[in-house]
């Protein structure tokens, strides 16, 4: 939720404002407002003012012209209109580069038709109480005629809203709500804001609501209608084992020391959260990505692998097992358990063993013993087969699982060992912009372990937007896809119900993604849920739209992408965001792997 302070004037009163985390602060270019800034205003007074925190100018039925020139001398974003200003009025403030907020004065009357002629020529209305001043009236209107907007602009709540509102606001719900504008409810004098009442209103508005469990996974290990544990009977110690120590392991202070500093010391986190200027300026938006790719083993991968070999550990297990499609996580695998000292099997499709031969040569250095599975299609799904029956056949093994798939509990395990990557987005963001929440959060998903991390925090922010990513291959109908979402059917995969791609007997169909790591016919039970109930919005990028990505990252910022981040990051050419939006990138890995896929694909490489 964006917070603005309107009618600002006084230099040390601004100065001490600037410390709090604000969106927006309004300076009045009314002169019969007991605001007004006056007509020598200082022009060093808006210059100190940080960038991220936006400058708006409020007018009332002022000429165009004297209106720019303000606006240039005194560096406004944003100019807000509160008189009788025409839709002509407003494009043409719009049409020289800067933004519009057009005021309307609401009460039971007002005819929300009006406002259709404004869209276009808007970015955000502010609806205030209709009185006979032009705004800065101190009084409430009834909220609950805004039930009758149903317009596409954003809107900034206003008018008298006060500390005493705080519940008020927090239960008012509007699909278009986009901010608080607050001006006389917090001041002192006219144009001079009581700090202290602000900060606290800061607080107690953007305090994380309670959450409603509403995405987690509950004692049953259901995510709405997906998850479970669909397992054979002779599996299903080992996983009741895990289950009933997996919370207790993770809860305990001792995990979360030598979790932390294992990710502190030996992972390299936190990992940046790196504003790209460049790729910013494409999309004409904020873009951040959040740099996975400088984890130690260039994926996020190794966030899940450190935590379960602890709990692996805790739980007396010497002997770890794996199954790995392209090698990733086998390598995330070997390279814990060499850490550990700790026996490590990895089965990997004899196939994949083929095609993959540098991580094959990586496990084995780290000491990994790789078993081809020679089953089925020589993939991925027959090395999980493979591992599955040597669970099955040693249950002192630790079976270590790669993404958010599989039976409860690991779906929520995986995900809570990922959400570090949503932890620390939180809080780089408040520092870089005083607001924990971006707009959106966009994430690559195979069976979905980054998405899982990057979504998790926000999971009950409904104002963040999540966006997540599946590869389409060659296309969604070619049949040569992996966006299991976007044409897949309910089913069981891996002990698990979820969504998954099948033929018409039924049987999981092979997959296809020139990324390897999105290359799964299912997906975790979370995204089933998520794509279910409309959290996430569910995306697909073909091979070629992520080769394209990762040139444009290349090229535009110095960084090379793994192949399934290059689809994330081709995401954004599918969507369109506003100049203010804050939008974060989960960048999972780097593209040194995919080198001799990218040297195969694009030319001239
Ligand atoms: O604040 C003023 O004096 C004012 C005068 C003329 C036009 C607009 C004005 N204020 C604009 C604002 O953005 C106010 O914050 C908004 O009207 C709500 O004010 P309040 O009811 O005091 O919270």
């Amino acid at each position: 939720m964006k917070i603005k302070v309107c009618g600002l004037r006084d230099k040390s009163n601004i100065k001490e404002l600037m410390a709090l985390p604000l969106d927006y602060v309004g300076f009045i270019f009314y002169s019969k407002s007991a605001r007004y800034v006056g007509d020598d205003f200082d022009a060093e007074i808006t210059k100190m003012i940080p960038l991220h925190i936006r400058k708006v100018g409020v007018f009332v039925n002022e000429a165009a012209e004297k209106i720019l020139t303000l606006a240039k001398k005194y560096q406004l974003d944003v100019i807000q209109l509160h008189g009788d200003e025409s839709p002509e009025d407003c494009q043409q403030i719009k049409d020289s580069g800067i933004e519009v907020f057009k005021a309307f004065q609401l009460n039971e009357d007002f005819q929300f038709e009006r406002l259709e002629a404004y869209h276009k020529a808007c970015d955000y209305f502010l609806f205030d109480t209709k009185s006979d001043s032009y705004g800065g009236s101190g009084e409430k209107f009834n909220w609950e005629i805004l039930k009758k907007y149903k317009g596409e602009t954003p809107f900034f709540l206003s008018g008298g809203i006060g500390i005493d509102d705080v519940e008020a606001v927090k239960a008012f719900q509007h699909s278009k709500l986009f901010g608080l504008d607050v001006n006389s409810g917090f001041e002192r004098s006219p144009a001079v804001k009581n700090v202290v009442l602000v900060e606290e209103f800061l607080k107690s508005v953007r305090k994380k609501k309670m959450s409603n469990n509403k995405y987690a996974v509950n004692e049953r290990g259901y995510y709405g209608q997906f998850g479970g544990a669909y397992i054979p009977e002779l599996l299903r110690a080992n996983v009741d084992e895990l289950r009933e120590n997996y919370l207790k392991i993770i809860n305990s202070e001792k995990f979360q020391k030598d979790y932390k500093r294992l990710l502190d010391t030996y992972v390299g986190r936190p990992t940046p959260l790196t504003k790209v200027a460049n790729l910013s300026k494409r999309f004409g938006t904020n873009i951040y990505l959040k740099r996975e790719d400088l984890t130690h083993t260039g994926a996020h991968k190794i966030n899940n692998t450190v935590g379960q070999i602890l709990i692996a550990k805790y739980m007396g297990k010497t002997r770890i097992i794996a199954e790995t499609g392209a090698g990733q996580h086998g390598v995330a695998t070997a390279t814990v358990c060499a850490l550990f000292g700790l026996e490590c099997i990895v089965y990997m499709g004899a196939l994949d063993i083929e095609r993959q031969a540098p991580n094959v040569a990586r496990m084995k250095m780290l000491g990994a013993k790789v078993v081809p599975a020679i089953s089925g299609n020589q993939t991925l799904k027959d090395a999980t087969n493979e591992a599955i029956r040597d669970w099955i056949a040693n249950p002192h093994s630790f079976y270590l699982i790669g993404s958010v798939v599989g039976p409860h509990p690991y779906p929520d395990m995986v995900t809570r060992l990922q959400s570090i990557i949503s932890k620390e987005i939180r809080e780089q963001l408040t520092k870089e912009t005083g607001n924990p929440n971006p707009n959106y959060v966009i994430a690559c998903v195979g069976g979905g372990s980054n998405a899982a991390g990057a979504f998790y925090h926000y999971l009950d922010e409904e104002d963040v937007k999540l966006v997540a990513v599946e590869a389409s291959g060659l296309g969604v109908n070619s049949g040569e896809t992996a966006a299991t979402i976007t044409i897949g059917d309910i089913g069981f995969i891996h002990g698990s119900k979820t969504m998954l791609m099948h033929d018409e007997d039924g049987q999981i169909t092979e997959p296809y993604s020139i990324s390897a790591g999105l290359d799964y016919p299912g997906v975790g039970p979370l995204h089933a849920h998520l794509a279910e109930t409309g959290r996430a919005q569910f995306l697909s990028v073909t091979d070629q739209e992520a080769l394209d990505a990762a040139m444009v990252l290349a090229q535009s910022e110095g960084i090379i992408p793994a192949l399934e981040s290059a689809h994330a990051l081709a995401a954004l050419e599918q969507m369109t965001f506003r100049k203010d939006d804050v939008v974060v990138v989960n960048l999972s890995g780097r593209g040194d792997k995919d080198m001799e896929t990218y040297m195969k694909e694009i030319n001239n490489l």
